[in-house]
């Protein structure tokens, strides 16, 4: 970690356009040694650019511990005060605590500690009243969450000031208003436009005072709720919306994993880092469980064209991976990277429900696929895998809670009707020209192999992704095993044969040079020189590589 100064930094005249938007994830803030790093690399960039932070709630350990996560907890106990005002309390006591560690000059400290104790004794009083009437609305549990972000950001400005950099708290909260979005469908090109234009012009003001804007990742007040209509990961969203109102010139989005890797890489140790991954992989690894970037990132920052990078807070200097519109680039699959035609990566989804219903069998209205898919829609669940066969339905949930037991109650009223629970979604992402059905296969066969039980399987729907149904108990184990057969050793194999290619080619060249064709159209000379042409070289061994696994494919079908 860099030495910090402590006082006010001599930095140079920036061009106006050149600005930075770093977004950093709950982990990468969430203790005062990941702050004062987050500080450093602040620092760093503000050398060669504008900076804007943007933050997310602190997490000490992981997301699902996290000041979020533990202010959602706190209103699922809204009926029960003791619970909750424990849960502030710690809360409250946390972020002083990293206060007093981090900030040493006393005006500063006093300043952040009354505001987290303002925040805190605010948000234990909004609670206790709305525990009398012991339900809550959207709009309040929007209020609840926004306290994350708002004690993360406006503790960061403070550590920020007192290691000399000039920096502003901005807060969010109040950006937009529920009258802004009048006649603006949700979601749609207007309504993100709205939020960017409303974003950009606090944090532009802040910039103009040549200040480091810490903004918070919560925003305002927008129609159907923060959490129900963007949902969890929503600073992602914030931070790509702040540069698409800027027009900056780079999107970071920092975290404590080196980027995106072919599997989660604390669940896989085989797992490789991608360099490159096309928007649409980025966004089917998201949904399938894989923390990676919120999905509408994609349409705002890639669309509009800003570079979108996941980088490491512990390795600032590595170029970590960038989320590009298509598929990825020739360069990005050099070395020890991951092929155009191959698998990209393997991820799971916790916490899925499968249940099977016999639609003869069900005594409500609910007796045909439309209704069933009707009531689902009336109930608010989406299913995230579905199989049907004349009467027989088998639905994949990540539902949890009321909506989920309600929805059960309702279809599971004989015996018929079977609800398995602690089951994952297994799903393998690929680019669409991959060959799906040698993938299944492949997948089935090494679960099979290993007794790993296989519930349901989705293969055909989507042209991006081979998915299955496993147990939550065989989850790492199946996802481990899938990804080492589908990705690892489909890698080793290609390493052995770029090896064997490249000793081939160096012979050929040795024999029959190559002209530089670069030297050639500028000089208008005849002269030759030996340069190995590497994307030549490349798609060649792609092609070998290709017909190896084609035969190796037809071998499993016909089994
Ligand atoms: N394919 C993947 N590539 C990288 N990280 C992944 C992948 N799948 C799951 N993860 C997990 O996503 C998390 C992302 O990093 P983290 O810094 O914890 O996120 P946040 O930005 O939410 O604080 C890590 O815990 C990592 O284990
Ligand atoms: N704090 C919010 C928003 C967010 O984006 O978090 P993170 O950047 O830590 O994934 C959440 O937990 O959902």
């Amino acid at each position: 970690m860099g030495i910090l100064l402590e006082e006010p930094l001599d930095l140079p005249e920036y061009n106006n356009s050149d600005v930075l938007v770093q977004k950093y994830g709950g982990t990468s803030v969430g203790t005062a040694k990941a702050m004062l790093n987050v500080a450093s690399i602040i620092k760093k960039s503000l050398y060669s650019t504008k900076v804007v932070a943007v933050l997310s709630a602190m997490s000490s350990h992981k997301k699902s511990e996290g000041t979020t996560s533990k202010l959602i907890q706190a209103m699922e106990n809204i009926n029960n005060s003791e619970i909750f005002t424990k849960i502030l309390d710690e809360i409250q006591e946390y972020h002083i605590s990293i206060a007093k560690e981090v900030i040493k000059k006393e005006e500063i400290l006093n300043n952040i500690v009354d505001s987290i104790n303002k925040e805190c004794n605010s948000l234990k009083r909004f609670m206790s009243a709305i525990a009398v009437v012991g339900e809550i609305s959207a709009k309040s549990k929007d209020f609840i969450i926004s306290v994350g972000e708002k004690l993360s950001a406006n503790l960061f400005a403070g550590i920020l000031q007192s290691k000399g950099i000039d920096s502003e708290y901005i807060n969010l909260e109040h950006a937009v208003s529920y009258e802004d979005f009048s006649n603006v469908p949700n979601l749609s090109d207007e309504f993100f436009q709205i939020l960017s234009e409303k974003f950009a012009a606090p944090v532009q003001a802040c910039l103009n005072q040549n200040k480091v804007p810490v903004v918070t990742g919560f925003f305002g007040l927008i129609p159907g709720s923060l959490l129900t209509t963007i949902g969890r990961g929503y600073t992602d969203l914030c931070a790509a919306l702040i540069a698409v109102g800027l027009k900056a010139r780079e999107l970071q989005i920092w975290k404590e994993v080196d980027g995106v890797f072919t599997a989660d890489p604390r669940k896989t140790p085989k797992a490789k880092l991608l360099k490159e991954l096309s928007a649409s992989e980025a966004e089917e690894l998201t949904f399938f469980g894989s923390e990676v970037i919120h999905p509408y990132v994609m349409k705002q920052a890639v669309l509009a064209g800003i570079p979108v990078k996941i980088k490491c807070v512990f390795n600032p200097e590595d170029q970590g991976t960038l989320i590009v519109l298509n598929s990825r680039s020739e360069d990005s699959k050099s070395e020890d990277t991951i092929y155009e035609n191959e698998p990209t990566a393997v991820t799971i989804k916790d916490n899925v429900t499968l249940i099977h219903i016999d639609l003869n069998t069900i005594s409500s209205s609910n007796r045909t696929i439309y209704s069933l898919l009707h009531q689902l829609e009336k109930d608010g669940i989406s299913p995230d895998l579905v199989s049907i066969s004349q009467q027989k339905v088998l639905l994949a949930l990540t539902e949890t809670g009321h909506k989920l037991e309600k929805f059960i109650k309702l279809v599971k009223n004989n015996e018929y009707t079977l609800v398995k629970r602690n089951m994952c979604i297994l799903a393998l992402i690929t680019p669409p020209n991959v060959d799906k059905l040698a993938l299944a296969t492949r997948m089935l066969n090494v679960l099979s192999e290993n007794n790993i039980n296989v519930e349901m399987i989705s293969h055909g729907a989507s042209n991006t992704n081979v998915a299955c149904v496993v147990s939550n108990e065989s989850s790492i184990k199946a996802m481990q095993l899938v990804h080492d057969e589908c990705i690892i050793e489909s890698l080793e194999r290609s390493d052995e044969l770029k090896k064997k290619l490249f000793e081939d080619e160096i012979t050929t060249n040795e024999i029959s040079p190559i002209p530089n064709t670069e030297k050639v159209l500028n000089n208008q000379t005849t002269e030759t020189k030996i340069k190995p042409v590497k994307s030549k070289r490349f798609s060649s061994i792609r092609k070998f590589f290709n017909l190896k696994r084609n035969s190796k494919r037809n071998s499993i079908e016909v089994k």
